[in-house]
């Protein structure tokens, strides 16, 4: 007679419908922790595609989530279709059973039939995702300056013809969103904003101000119209001999040009009875780095930003721009997406790429996710053949697809989805 157990069913996997997303947002809710008030609720329904809503489903029980995002990100290259990864949870009660292995199997199994070459995801943890093929491809700098030596250096521009107006910070909106479709195409990394994320970026609710006072903004124009902005909030402070003490928390700046950044830091860095910046979440080469006549008041810290995965090489290849010539046999091993696996001919230029299947013998062996990693061109791949990640079969072949691959402007989502 058999004694064993009966073994647990496996979860299913599927779409959730429209009706389902209650439960759905209460297992991310569950998950993180968190409450999420109703106006957090409302923007998230808004951006649900319930078609890439997956769920995981014990019983009739919800047990799981993953979702997938339509973005326009800009890649090296210009804007492309790209598929953002968001709202991945499992239940306290289920986790460590395989279901988020199931969950991202599902999906990238759907982006490769959908025919979608690149997912990208901000990671809770960044120790989540290596495992199924996304590779770090963008770092961000947090700052702390202090107010007293924050001065600019001499070669800093000043533009006479600009001015900062103050502005409440829904009625600048269309000026904000002129700014950032400016300014989105020029770096690797930036999404599209509709609706539902410019309601998330000015969102002023208790939950958004997190302690903080309410969202400023100021906006840097001339004549002719925008040329940059800041969204910032004060979070209050008095010394104990009630001397104002207050911290500037940078949200979004942006500028079309370097005068209009320049005068924007300033202003967030000069805001009186305010003794310090924090700006949490900036690009690594962020120009602020060479404006300050003493860098090391940046007092700068690093993290994890954009993660990516190349769901189809042969596809994802040849959807960016490269920087420099380069004809390589690349070896991917790829054991999530089998499709993935084996050798691939890359041949680019500056004006195109292709990247096809081949038998020619490989140059360069490397996992999966360090080509999610230099996807949005800001890793040198020496460091992964130093770490022995990859694995160099022709010589110089490494130098040349780090050199093809990497992008001038560093890559940065600047907003977590
Ligand atoms: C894009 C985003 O949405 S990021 C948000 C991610 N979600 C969260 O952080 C919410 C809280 N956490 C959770 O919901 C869950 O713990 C999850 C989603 C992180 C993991 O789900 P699980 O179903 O437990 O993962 P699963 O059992 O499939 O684990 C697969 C492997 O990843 C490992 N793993 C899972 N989560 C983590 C983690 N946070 N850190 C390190 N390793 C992890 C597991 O140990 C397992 O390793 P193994 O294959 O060597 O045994």
């Amino acid at each position: 007679m058999n004694t064993e157990p009966n073994p647990r069913p496996e979860p299913v996997i599927r779409p959730i419908q429209e009706s389902e997303w209650d439960r759905w947002i209460e297992v991310d809710e569950e998950a993180f922790g968190a409450d999420f008030g109703p106006a957090r609720r409302d923007r998230f329904k808004a951006v649900t595609e319930f078609e890439r809503s997956l769920g995981a489903f014990d019983g009739d029980r919800l047990v799981g989530t993953a979702g997938g995002l339509s973005f326009t990100m800009t890649l090296p290259g210009g804007p492309r279709p790209v598929c953002g990864v968001t709202a991945v949870c499992v239940l306290p009660s289920h986790r460590r059973q395989g279901i988020l292995s199931r969950l991202m199997r599902r999906q990238l199994t759907d982006l490769h039939e959908g025919g979608e070459p690149v997912a990208l995801l901000y990671a809770a943890e960044a120790a989540i995702y290596g495992r199924f093929g996304y590779g770090r491809a963008a770092d961000s700098l947090f700052f702390h300056i202090p107010r007293r030596g924050s001065e600019f250096a001499p070669h800093a521009p000043n533009d006479p013809g600009l001015r900062l107006r103050v502005v409440r910070p829904a009625e600048a909106r269309a000026d904000l969103e002129k700014v950032f479709e400016a300014v989105m195409p020029s770096r690797p990394g930036l999404y599209a904003r509709g609706p539902a994320m410019w309601d998330a970026v000015l969102a002023d609710d208790e939950e958004a101000r997190r302690g903080r006072n309410s969202l400023r903004c100021v906006v840097a124009e001339d004549d002719a119209g925008p040329r940059g902005y800041a969204l910032f909030r004060i979070k209050p402070s008095f010394t104990e001999h009630d001397v104002p003490d207050g911290e500037v928390q940078v949200d979004d700046l942006f500028g079309v040009d370097p005068a209009a950044y320049a005068l924007l830091w300033r202003h967030v860095l000069d805001r009186d009875l305010c003794s310090r910046v924090f700006a949490r979440n900036r690009p690594v080469d962020d120009p602020i780095i060479h404006l300050l006549a003493e860098p090391r008041a940046l007092n700068a810290g690093w993290l994890d930003e954009l993660w990516a995965r190349v769901v189809d090489v042969g596809r994802a290849m040849p959807y960016r721009a490269y920087s420099a010539p380069v004809d390589v046999v690349i070896d991917v091993a790829d054991p999530v997406c089998p499709w993935n696996a084996g050798r691939w001919r890359l041949s680019a230029d500056t004006t195109g790429a292709t990247c096809e299947r081949t038998g020619d013998p490989a140059d360069v062996e490397l996992p999966v996710d360090v080509l999610g990693a230099a996807y949005l061109g800001g890793r040198a791949l020496g460091a992964f053949l130093s770490a022995g990640v990859v694995r160099e079969v022709r010589p110089g072949a490494v130098r040349a697809l780090s050199a093809a691959m990497q992008w001038e402007t560093r890559p940065w989502g600047g907003l977590i989805f």
